[in-house]
């Protein structure tokens, strides 16, 4: 039986309705997503691909439809609510950690985020640091070795891959990736794009990639769509995907 992680149904959202400034920035989509899947998301500056984001994680509310994350109805559930399935990774460095606490502090509190004050207060033991030093050493980045770092005075790519590790720690149902290497130099983000990919996969996560990077759209994931004015409207996968290349990928995009 087919596993749906994700259901949009016939999502709409309408902003400042019954004024002159009445928009709909998300139109009537429908959309589901099976367990395992990695799909690329891609359009056009305003297309609505950050909107589709904010009504999955609960920061924007639908007007109408219906959105369900692992067979659980949460249209009227708030963001913190949904935490608890999903994870999102945003594209500033600085959101998604707490500055001032280390990195295998920020790692314990993304562990315990939801659990008991009992289990909270657990502190942070050597082997559960042990435990912190192989997982950061997947990222490939030195990001080990920086464990009782202020996580404020990690480098970017360090700060993107424990934003990334928190936000996979817990094995979401769920995991929106907005953006998350953007604001990083080509050689770190080609670097933590491809942890990225690998983690997913070893992990069989299930995640959404908002990216401006046409050829990271084709190279990563099993699927790709393309939204314009609120609306899906390229939604390819499996084979077909991988036989896309970017001039062909460029010429649906230049339609909208
Ligand atoms: N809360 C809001 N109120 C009014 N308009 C909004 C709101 N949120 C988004 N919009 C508008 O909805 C449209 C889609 O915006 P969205 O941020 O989803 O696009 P995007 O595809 O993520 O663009 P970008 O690539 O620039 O991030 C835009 O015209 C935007 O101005």
């Amino acid at each position: 039986m087919v596993n749906k992680i994700l259901e949009l149904i016939e999502a709409t959202v309408i902003v400042n309705p019954g004024t002159s400034e009445e928009k709909q920035i998300l139109d009537h989509v429908n959309f589901t997503l099976e367990a395992g899947e990695f799909v690329t998301v891609l359009g056009s500056n305003g297309a609505g691909k950050s909107t589709l984001f904010n009504v999955i994680a609960g920061s924007l509310m639908l007007t109408s439809g219906q959105i369900l994350i692992d067979g659980q109805d949460v249209t009227h559930l708030s963001e913190t609510q949904r935490t608890a399935i999903l994870a999102r990774v945003f594209q500033d460095p600085k959101v998604g950690t707490a500055p001032r606490m280390t990195v295998a502090e920020n790692l314990l509190l993304a562990e315990r985020r939801g659990q008991t004050r009992r289990l909270k207060n657990r502190g942070l033991t050597p082997e559960k640091k042990a435990a912190f030093a192989k997982v950061a050493d997947q990222m490939g980045n030195g990001l080990a070795t920086r464990l009782d770092v202020a996580t404020g005075d990690l480098s970017g790519g360090q700060r993107q891959a424990l934003s990334f590790l928190m936000a996979t720690r817990r094995r979401p149902a769920l995991i929106l990736l907005d953006e998350h290497t953007a604001a990083l130099d080509p050689k770190t983000s080609a670097q933590l794009m491809a942890v990225t990919d690998k983690q997913i996969q070893a992990d069989h996560l299930t995640a959404l990639m908002i990216t401006h990077n046409l050829e990271d759209a084709l190279t990563y994931g099993n699927r790709v769509i393309v939204m314009s004015a609120g609306q899906i409207d390229l939604d390819i996968s499996g084979s077909d995907k991988s036989k896309l290349i970017v001039p062909e990928l460029l010429q649906h995009f230049n339609r909208y």
